[in-house]
């Protein structure tokens, strides 16, 4: 389980100036699938920076499964937005996942059979020896996943890790995410900005408001197995849908 308690967040020297992150509790079960939507600004990726431990809270407690977050923890893994900031250019694809391997100490073997392994996962078996700049955006993206995969973490961070590439590349990934979670029982926190892919995906959805801070809740009831035409004509997606939005303080979209 990962517990996040009054997490509060202030940039800079001056404890007084406004929080990016003011008092955020919730939890994570182990292999949920939560969804975090919010308004650019509210504070989402620095929520993600003080769960990973790259950077401290200046108040608050983090724990994952038990243990408090002082750092980056072991059994975490993270997949960012831009896929090509996030690979190493000079590094194959094969590299690129088995490279944080290497500081966990997992030997070279093992490193070998988990990279074949994640890269399978991810439909990218017969990639490993390019570049990823020989790759379509949704490939690099998939090669993003294999490594966080490929580490084994019992918790995937994401951040709008499919906001950069187009819509039908985008319900791949979402598939083949959704795909991987239940094959490898890991534990999923995703960040987006997009309500459909929230309700799609997640057990639960938590929206945020500026400074970040749980504003509304929906737990998803929609039947797993979700399909990208079933699921999105289900009359709960849309009601659900409805409700993020009112709570995201959308308001009806003009047509
Ligand atoms: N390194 C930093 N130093 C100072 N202020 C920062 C820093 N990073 C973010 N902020 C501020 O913290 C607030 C929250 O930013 P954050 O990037 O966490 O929001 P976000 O919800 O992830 O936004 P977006 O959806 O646009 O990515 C903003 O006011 C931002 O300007």
């Amino acid at each position: 389980m990962l517990e996040v308690a009054n997490l509060r967040k202030v940039y800079g020297p001056d404890p007084h100036a406004a929080p990016a992150v003011a008092d955020l509790t919730f939890t994570v079960a182990d292999r949920e699938f939560v969804c975090i939507l919010g308004s650019s600004g509210c504070g989402k990726t620095t929520m993600l920076r003080c769960l990973s431990g790259l950077i401290p809270s200046t108040s608050g407690h983090i724990s994952l499964r038990g243990k408090p977050v002082t750092g980056p923890p072991d059994d975490m893994a993270f997949v960012f937005q831009d896929y090509s900031r996030s690979l190493l250019p000079w590094m194959t694809v094969r590299r690129n996942v088995a490279f944080p391997l290497r500081y966990k100490g997992v030997d070279r073997r093992e490193a070998e059979a988990l990279t074949d392994e994640a890269l399978d996962a991810v439909g990218l078996a017969g990639r490993g020896d390019r570049y990823p700049w020989q790759l379509s955006g949704g490939m690099q993206q998939r090669v993003a996943i294999a490594r966080a995969l490929a580490y084994r973490p019992s918790i995937l961070l994401m951040d709008e890790p499919f906001a950069s590439v187009d819509a039908q590349t985008r319900s791949g990934l979402e598939d083949l995410l959704l795909g991987v979670w239940e094959r490898y029982g890991i534990t999923v926190l995703f960040v987006t900005h997009d309500i459909d892919e929230a309700v799609y995906l997640a057990d639960r959805v938590l929206v945020l408001r500026p400074p970040a801070n749980v504003g509304h809740e929906v737990t998803v009831n929609l039947p797993r197995g979700r399909d990208q035409v079933e699921t999105k004509a289900h009359p709960e997606f849309g009601r659900l849908r409805g409700e993020l939005f009112a709570a995201l303080d959308g308001g009806p979209v003009a047509a």
